[in-house]
């Protein structure tokens, strides 16, 4: 029987949880004790401008947050930073929709198809619908796309719900219309093993889920084609004239002070996130493994190039199923736990996505009550 720790907030045994977001608080502890390491101050006359002090095709992208960037990509060795422009956005949210604007307005014919292959991000659909464009169009699981003409494909990788390493799938290399998204929200290696320096045309990424300072609302983007990160500029202008000064400022604080982790043995914010990814997964499988009722999907291990050893994924999201024929959603409801519903990712009722970046009494406390959901599915068959 799997031991699980009495939350320590006891009022908390009977609130609801929500683990739909993925609210990265998972990381508060390790931050709190760093102190003043991090802490920036910002006095009243500092950066008031709209504009940066440096010449940038990004004109708002502050040249601490540049250098804190591929300083950090250079330690961690995940990304290629050199020959690309870097486009800074409010979140990787307005990155995402700002680069599916800039390739469809660039594109030869119109709308032009978006997709990822299923299970998605859900965010993906109501980024690609709210605004009802008709520059593109949403056509869903890219496994099943089958029109012809131009398109843009979501790649996200690992992916968001289900962990997995993605590739992509429609595959139309001869056509010059095929165009692809790359969303590295969670290619770190707390979460996955970095197995090469990625490469691609357009790379999201977002401050959120590296150290999980989702509040700063940091995202900035990768992109090789000139006219492409125009556009992407363009967009961001016409939505929001720049992002917050101050964010930038704090998320290049942290970000620097994270590749000096990265050289340390004894507080590597990496090693720290790994380990306790490893504890909270281990934990889910031993309540999964005794229920007989849920699953979860395995993960190969693989060379990590960043520590230096094969290892395994702790993805940031669990992605739950059950063998039996229910709406997993509404029997978590049930339980007073929040989750997002596997047909919201373009899957089906016997999926769920769970975060497991909450604060850990708050995780605790859902493994109890997933583990409570068994026992009274085997009181009920007594
Ligand atoms: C795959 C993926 N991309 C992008 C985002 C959005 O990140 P941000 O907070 O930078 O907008 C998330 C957040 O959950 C995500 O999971």
């Amino acid at each position: 029987m799997v031991k699980l720790e009495n939350s320590k907030n006891i009022a908390m045994s009977d609130s609801i949880i929500n683990l739909d977001h993925g609210d990265p608080t998972a990381y508060e502890d390790f931050w709190r004790k760093t102190g003043d390491r991090c802490t920036v101050t910002i006095r009243a006359w500092d950066l008031m401008s709209y504009f940066s002090d440096v010449n940038y095709l990004c004109w708002f992208l502050e040249r601490e947050l540049a250098e804190a960037i591929k300083e950090l990509h250079g330690a961690v060795g995940n990304a290629a930073t050199e020959d690309r422009y870097i486009v800074v956005g409010t979140g990787s949210t307005q990155l995402c929709q700002a680069a599916v604007h800039a390739l469809s307005s660039l594109a030869g014919t119109q709308p032009v198809s978006v997709v990822a292959a299923a299970p998605y991000y859900s965010t993906y659909v109501e980024e690609t619908t709210y605004v009802r464009s008709g520059m593109y169009k949403w056509e869903g699981d890219a496994w099943r796309f089958d029109k012809k003409g131009s398109y843009i494909e979501l790649v996200t990788s690992p992916n968001n719900p289900d962990g997995t390493i993605r590739e992509t799938v429609v595959n139309r290399p001869d056509d010059d219309e095929a165009k692809v998204i790359h969303d590295y929200a969670y290619y770190w290696p707390h979460y996955t093993p970095i197995t090469r320096r990625q490469d691609n045309d357009i790379m999201l990424f977002t401050f959120s889920k590296i150290t999980g300072h989702a509040g700063s609302r940091i995202g900035w983007a990768l992109v090789k084609d000139k006219e492409v990160a125009k556009k992407m500029v363009e967009y961001i202008i016409v939505n929001s004239i720049g992002v917050s000064k101050e964010s930038q400022i704090r998320a290049a604080k942290i970000l620097k002070v994270l590749a000096e982790t990265c050289k340390s043995e004894t507080e590597s914010f990496f090693e720290y996130g790994r380990e306790m990814m490893k504890n909270r997964w281990e934990k889910l499988r031993e309540v999964v493994k005794e229920s007989d009722v849920f699953t979860l999907p395995k993960y190969p291990e693989a060379y990590c190039n960043f520590f230096g050893k094969s290892l395994e994924s702790y993805p940031a999201f669990a992605w739950i199923g059950t063998k039996e024929e229910t709406d997993l959603v509404s029997d978590l409801r049930r339980q007073k736990v929040m989750s997002r519903a596997g047909e919201r990712c373009g899957s089906d009722k016997k999926h769920v996505r769970v975060s497991m970046l909450s604060r850990e009494d708050v995780f605790n406390v859902f493994l109890e009550r997933l583990a409570n959901m068994k026992l009274n599915k085997s009181i009920d068959e007594h």
